[in-house]
Protein backbone atom coordinates (compact mmCIF):
# COMPACT_ATOMS: atom_id res chain seq x y z
CA UNK A 1 0.00 0.00 0.00
CA UNK A 2 1.15 3.46 -0.25
CA UNK A 3 0.72 5.93 2.39
CA UNK A 4 0.73 9.61 2.08
CA UNK A 5 4.21 11.31 2.37
CA UNK A 6 3.14 13.42 4.75
CA UNK A 7 0.36 12.88 7.50
CA UNK A 8 0.03 16.41 9.63
CA UNK A 9 -1.98 15.12 12.74
CA UNK A 10 -3.78 17.53 15.00
CA UNK A 11 -4.99 17.10 19.02
CA UNK A 12 -4.90 19.14 22.32
CA UNK A 13 -1.58 20.76 23.63
CA UNK A 14 -1.66 19.04 27.17
CA UNK A 15 1.05 17.23 27.72
CA UNK A 16 -1.36 13.87 27.91
CA UNK A 17 -2.25 14.35 23.96
CA UNK A 18 0.79 15.55 23.18
CA UNK A 19 2.27 12.26 24.30
CA UNK A 20 -1.01 10.41 22.05
CA UNK A 21 0.31 11.72 19.09
CA UNK A 22 3.73 10.43 19.82
CA UNK A 23 2.08 7.30 20.06
CA UNK A 24 0.69 7.42 17.02
CA UNK A 25 3.83 8.83 14.83
CA UNK A 26 5.99 6.15 16.49
CA UNK A 27 2.99 3.35 15.07
CA UNK A 28 2.72 5.24 12.00
CA UNK A 29 6.79 5.20 11.48
CA UNK A 30 6.94 1.57 12.71
CA UNK A 31 4.48 0.91 9.69
CA UNK A 32 5.21 3.35 7.20
CA UNK A 33 9.06 4.40 7.15
CA UNK A 34 8.38 7.38 4.36
CA UNK A 35 5.86 8.61 5.54
CA UNK A 36 6.42 11.77 7.63
CA UNK A 37 4.16 13.12 10.25
CA UNK A 38 3.71 16.53 11.69
CA UNK A 39 2.08 17.42 14.81
CA UNK A 40 -0.22 20.83 15.20
CA UNK A 41 -0.99 21.17 18.42
CA UNK A 42 -4.50 23.44 19.29
CA UNK A 43 -5.77 24.72 22.29
CA UNK A 44 -9.47 23.69 22.98
CA UNK A 45 -12.25 25.41 24.90
CA UNK A 46 -11.92 22.73 27.40
CA UNK A 47 -8.33 23.28 28.39
CA UNK A 48 -8.97 27.68 28.32
CA UNK A 49 -11.79 27.29 31.00
CA UNK A 50 -11.50 26.02 34.20
CA UNK A 51 -14.87 26.42 35.29
CA UNK A 52 -18.18 24.60 35.26
CA UNK A 53 -17.73 22.62 31.73
CA UNK A 54 -21.83 22.64 31.55
CA UNK A 55 -21.50 26.07 31.33
CA UNK A 56 -19.79 26.14 27.80
CA UNK A 57 -21.02 24.17 25.70
CA UNK A 58 -20.06 21.03 27.94
CA UNK A 59 -19.98 18.30 25.19
CA UNK A 60 -17.38 18.96 22.53
CA UNK A 61 -15.11 21.17 24.70
CA UNK A 62 -12.18 19.16 23.98
CA UNK A 63 -12.32 18.32 20.26
CA UNK A 64 -14.32 21.22 18.95
CA UNK A 65 -11.18 23.08 17.80
CA UNK A 66 -9.57 19.69 17.08
CA UNK A 67 -12.53 18.92 14.16
CA UNK A 68 -12.41 22.65 12.94
CA UNK A 69 -8.41 22.28 12.31
CA UNK A 70 -9.46 18.83 10.24
CA UNK A 71 -11.87 19.69 8.70
CA UNK A 72 -10.59 23.24 7.33
CA UNK A 73 -7.45 21.03 6.13
CA UNK A 74 -5.22 22.59 8.13
CA UNK A 75 -4.40 18.77 9.59
CA UNK A 76 -5.11 15.38 7.93
CA UNK A 77 -5.35 13.24 11.31
CA UNK A 78 -7.42 14.13 14.64
CA UNK A 79 -6.24 12.00 17.78
CA UNK A 80 -8.74 11.97 20.70
CA UNK A 81 -9.30 10.26 23.26
CA UNK A 82 -12.36 9.03 22.65
CA UNK A 83 -13.24 9.47 26.38
CA UNK A 84 -13.76 13.19 25.15
CA UNK A 85 -16.15 12.83 21.91
CA UNK A 86 -19.36 13.15 22.33
CA UNK A 87 -21.66 9.97 21.84
CA UNK A 88 -25.58 11.29 21.97
CA UNK A 89 -24.66 12.86 18.44
CA UNK A 90 -23.04 11.53 15.14
CA UNK A 91 -19.29 12.60 14.73
CA UNK A 92 -18.94 16.43 13.11
CA UNK A 93 -20.34 16.08 9.65
CA UNK A 94 -17.33 15.53 7.26
CA UNK A 95 -15.30 13.46 9.94
CA UNK A 96 -15.01 9.53 11.03
CA UNK A 97 -12.95 7.20 12.45
CA UNK A 98 -10.33 5.60 10.79
CA UNK A 99 -8.97 3.45 13.58
CA UNK A 100 -9.17 3.01 17.47
CA UNK A 101 -5.54 1.81 18.90
CA UNK A 102 -5.48 -1.26 20.90
CA UNK A 103 -6.97 -0.08 24.56
CA UNK A 104 -4.74 0.38 27.76
CA UNK A 105 -5.79 0.48 31.38
CA UNK A 106 -9.36 1.50 31.63
CA UNK A 107 -9.27 1.89 35.30
CA UNK A 108 -8.87 4.87 37.73
CA UNK A 109 -6.56 5.36 40.43
CA UNK A 110 -6.55 7.25 43.62
CA UNK A 111 -3.90 9.56 43.94
CA UNK A 112 -2.71 10.38 47.70
CA UNK A 113 0.31 11.93 48.55
CA UNK A 114 1.09 9.57 51.51
CA UNK A 115 0.10 6.42 49.53
CA UNK A 116 -3.43 5.83 51.53
CA UNK A 117 -6.07 3.74 49.74
CA UNK A 118 -9.64 5.00 49.33
CA UNK A 119 -10.72 2.70 52.50
CA UNK A 120 -8.17 4.31 54.65
CA UNK A 121 -8.97 8.24 54.10
CA UNK A 122 -10.41 9.82 57.35
CA UNK A 123 -13.81 11.57 57.37
CA UNK A 124 -13.61 14.95 55.35
CA UNK A 125 -10.78 14.39 53.01
CA UNK A 126 -11.25 16.58 49.90
CA UNK A 127 -11.09 15.03 46.52
CA UNK A 128 -10.44 16.48 43.60
CA UNK A 129 -12.17 15.67 40.95
CA UNK A 130 -15.26 17.43 38.65
CA UNK A 131 -16.37 14.25 37.68
CA UNK A 132 -20.37 13.68 38.01
CA UNK A 133 -19.51 9.87 37.25
CA UNK A 134 -17.07 10.01 40.10
CA UNK A 135 -18.38 12.05 42.61
CA UNK A 136 -21.78 9.67 42.60
CA UNK A 137 -19.58 6.54 43.12
CA UNK A 138 -17.72 8.03 45.44
CA UNK A 139 -21.02 9.52 47.22
CA UNK A 140 -22.22 6.08 47.01
CA UNK A 141 -19.25 3.66 48.06
CA UNK A 142 -17.30 6.34 50.65
CA UNK A 143 -19.62 9.07 51.66
CA UNK A 144 -17.21 10.31 54.53
CA UNK A 145 -15.22 12.10 52.07
CA UNK A 146 -16.16 14.96 50.15
CA UNK A 147 -15.39 15.79 46.22
CA UNK A 148 -14.30 19.38 45.41
CA UNK A 149 -14.26 21.10 41.88
CA UNK A 150 -11.25 20.57 39.91
CA UNK A 151 -10.47 21.16 36.80
CA UNK A 152 -7.42 21.61 34.43
CA UNK A 153 -5.33 18.89 32.53
CA UNK A 154 -3.80 15.93 34.78
CA UNK A 155 0.23 17.93 35.16
CA UNK A 156 -2.21 20.70 36.60
CA UNK A 157 -4.08 19.02 38.77
CA UNK A 158 -1.25 17.10 40.18
CA UNK A 159 0.57 20.31 40.34
CA UNK A 160 -2.50 21.59 42.07
CA UNK A 161 -2.43 18.98 44.80
CA UNK A 162 0.56 19.43 45.48
CA UNK A 163 -0.07 23.13 46.22
CA UNK A 164 -2.18 21.58 48.81
CA UNK A 165 -5.49 22.57 47.09
CA UNK A 166 -6.85 19.12 47.63
CA UNK A 167 -6.17 16.17 49.72
CA UNK A 168 -6.43 13.26 46.86
CA UNK A 169 -7.16 12.98 43.60
CA UNK A 170 -8.81 11.04 41.25
CA UNK A 171 -7.34 10.21 37.73
CA UNK A 172 -7.17 7.90 35.19
CA UNK A 173 -4.19 5.09 35.42
CA UNK A 174 -3.70 5.18 31.87
CA UNK A 175 -3.71 9.09 31.50
CA UNK A 176 -1.08 9.23 34.43
CA UNK A 177 1.23 6.29 32.27
CA UNK A 178 0.84 8.63 29.46
CA UNK A 179 2.05 11.97 31.15
CA UNK A 180 4.66 9.38 32.72
CA UNK A 181 3.98 9.93 36.59
CA UNK A 182 2.17 6.59 37.54
CA UNK A 183 4.76 6.88 40.28
CA UNK A 184 2.00 9.03 42.35
CA UNK A 185 -0.87 6.06 42.23
CA UNK A 186 -1.79 4.71 45.52
CA UNK A 187 -4.10 2.62 44.42
CA UNK A 188 -5.53 1.35 41.32
CA UNK A 189 -9.35 0.94 41.85
CA UNK A 190 -10.91 -1.94 39.98
CA UNK A 191 -14.26 -1.19 37.91
CA UNK A 192 -16.90 -2.52 40.76
CA UNK A 193 -15.49 -0.20 42.66
CA UNK A 194 -14.87 2.71 40.52
CA UNK A 195 -16.41 1.78 37.11
CA UNK A 196 -14.74 3.88 34.21
CA UNK A 197 -16.14 6.31 31.91
CA UNK A 198 -17.30 4.93 28.33
CA UNK A 199 -14.52 5.21 26.14
CA UNK A 200 -11.59 4.98 28.51
CA UNK A 201 -8.29 4.20 27.81
CA UNK A 202 -8.81 4.09 24.27
CA UNK A 203 -6.89 6.70 21.10
CA UNK A 204 -9.31 7.41 18.27
CA UNK A 205 -8.06 8.04 15.45
CA UNK A 206 -10.46 10.66 12.77
CA UNK A 207 -9.80 11.88 9.34
CA UNK A 208 -11.70 13.69 6.61
CA UNK A 209 -14.57 11.49 5.08
CA UNK A 210 -12.76 12.14 1.50
CA UNK A 211 -9.13 11.17 2.56
CA UNK A 212 -9.23 7.68 1.67
CA UNK A 213 -5.59 7.82 1.26
CA UNK A 214 -4.98 8.49 5.11
CA UNK A 215 -8.12 6.68 5.86
CA UNK A 216 -6.62 3.51 4.38
CA UNK A 217 -2.90 4.13 5.90
CA UNK A 218 -4.14 5.39 9.14
CA UNK A 219 -6.59 1.89 9.60
CA UNK A 220 -3.60 -0.64 9.61
CA UNK A 221 -3.29 1.19 13.40
CA UNK A 222 -6.55 -0.27 14.23
CA UNK A 223 -7.20 -3.32 17.17
CA UNK A 224 -9.94 -5.27 16.59
CA UNK A 225 -10.71 -6.13 19.76
CA UNK A 226 -10.70 -2.31 21.20
CA UNK A 227 -12.86 -1.36 18.10
CA UNK A 228 -16.07 -4.17 18.98
CA UNK A 229 -15.20 -2.67 22.64
CA UNK A 230 -15.59 1.21 21.96
CA UNK A 231 -18.58 0.64 19.32
CA UNK A 232 -20.57 -1.25 22.14
CA UNK A 233 -20.20 1.55 24.30
CA UNK A 234 -20.30 4.67 22.13
CA UNK A 235 -24.07 2.57 20.99
CA UNK A 236 -24.66 2.38 24.59
CA UNK A 237 -24.05 5.98 25.56
CA UNK A 238 -26.06 7.32 22.02
CA UNK A 239 -29.10 5.08 22.96
CA UNK A 240 -29.16 6.44 26.24
CA UNK A 241 -28.67 10.32 25.50
CA UNK A 242 -27.55 11.38 28.05
CA UNK A 243 -26.42 14.91 29.06
CA UNK A 244 -22.80 15.98 30.51
CA UNK A 245 -23.97 16.16 34.64
CA UNK A 246 -25.51 12.86 34.31
CA UNK A 247 -23.44 10.27 35.52
CA UNK A 248 -22.93 7.42 33.33
CA UNK A 249 -20.06 4.59 33.57
CA UNK A 250 -19.76 1.31 31.70
CA UNK A 251 -16.86 -0.60 29.74
CA UNK A 252 -17.62 -3.69 27.21
CA UNK A 253 -14.76 -6.30 27.30
CA UNK A 254 -13.77 -8.61 24.00
CA UNK A 255 -13.78 -12.16 25.13
CA UNK A 256 -11.10 -14.30 23.80
CA UNK A 257 -13.81 -16.87 22.38
CA UNK A 258 -15.39 -13.65 20.51
CA UNK A 259 -17.85 -12.79 23.01
CA UNK A 260 -18.46 -9.58 23.98
CA UNK A 261 -20.11 -8.37 27.21
CA UNK A 262 -21.15 -5.25 28.62
CA UNK A 263 -21.72 -4.07 31.62
CA UNK A 264 -23.13 -0.50 32.13
CA UNK A 265 -23.98 2.13 35.24
CA UNK A 266 -26.36 5.12 35.57
CA UNK A 267 -26.35 7.15 39.06
CA UNK A 268 -28.18 9.75 40.60
CA UNK A 269 -25.75 12.65 41.64
CA UNK A 270 -26.15 11.54 45.11
CA UNK A 271 -24.95 8.02 44.39
CA UNK A 272 -28.32 6.63 46.21
CA UNK A 273 -29.69 5.49 43.41
CA UNK A 274 -27.64 2.81 40.95
CA UNK A 275 -29.31 1.13 37.90
CA UNK A 276 -27.14 -1.37 36.75
CA UNK A 277 -26.74 -4.05 33.77
CA UNK A 278 -24.26 -6.33 32.03
CA UNK A 279 -25.16 -8.50 29.02
CA UNK A 280 -23.35 -10.21 26.68
CA UNK A 281 -23.10 -11.01 22.90
CA UNK A 282 -22.31 -14.09 21.36
CA UNK A 283 -23.28 -13.74 17.48
CA UNK A 284 -24.75 -10.04 18.00
CA UNK A 285 -23.41 -7.09 16.71
CA UNK A 286 -21.38 -4.81 18.94
CA UNK A 287 -24.02 -2.16 18.27
CA UNK A 288 -26.34 -4.39 19.23
CA UNK A 289 -25.41 -5.10 22.65
CA UNK A 290 -24.68 -1.55 23.18
CA UNK A 291 -28.83 -0.60 22.61
CA UNK A 292 -29.74 -3.62 24.55
CA UNK A 293 -28.01 -2.91 27.64
CA UNK A 294 -28.89 0.90 27.36
CA UNK A 295 -32.90 -0.34 26.71
CA UNK A 296 -32.48 -2.53 30.14
CA UNK A 297 -31.48 0.53 31.79
CA UNK A 298 -34.34 2.95 30.38
CA UNK A 299 -36.67 -0.31 31.47
CA UNK A 300 -35.36 0.59 35.06
CA UNK A 301 -36.09 3.97 34.91
CA UNK A 302 -33.20 5.74 33.38
CA UNK A 303 -34.45 8.12 31.20
CA UNK A 304 -36.22 9.81 34.48
CA UNK A 305 -33.05 9.55 36.65
CA UNK A 306 -31.13 11.47 33.77
CA UNK A 307 -33.91 13.91 32.65
CA UNK A 308 -34.42 14.79 36.86
CA UNK A 309 -30.68 15.65 37.01
CA UNK A 310 -30.20 19.91 36.43
CA UNK A 311 -28.21 20.52 33.34
N1 LIG B 1 -11.15 14.20 30.91
C1 LIG B 1 -9.78 14.22 30.49
C2 LIG B 1 -9.28 12.88 30.13
N2 LIG B 1 -9.62 12.31 28.96
C3 LIG B 1 -9.06 11.03 28.91
C4 LIG B 1 -8.36 10.85 30.10
C5 LIG B 1 -7.64 9.64 30.49
C6 LIG B 1 -7.12 8.75 29.44
C7 LIG B 1 -8.14 7.93 28.72
O1 LIG B 1 -9.10 7.41 29.32
O2 LIG B 1 -7.98 7.77 27.48
C8 LIG B 1 -8.46 12.01 30.87
C9 LIG B 1 -7.85 12.28 32.19
C10 LIG B 1 -8.54 11.68 33.38
O3 LIG B 1 -9.77 11.55 33.39
O4 LIG B 1 -7.86 11.36 34.38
Amino acid sequence: MSAPELIRIVSRDSPMALAQVERVRAELAALYPNTATEVVPVRTTGDKWLGDLSKVEGKGAFTKEVDAALLAGEADLAVHCVKDIPADRPLPAGTTFAAFLERDDIRDALVHPDGLTLDQLPEGTRIGTSSVRRVAQLASSHPHVTCIPFRGNANRRLAKLAAGEADALLLAVAGLHRIGRPDVISETLGPETMCPPIGAGVLALQCREGDTATIDAVGALNHPGTFREVTAERMFLHVLQGHCNSPIAGYATAHRNGDLSLRACVFTPDGKTVLNAHEWAGPLDPATLGTSVAVTLLRQGARELIDSIAH
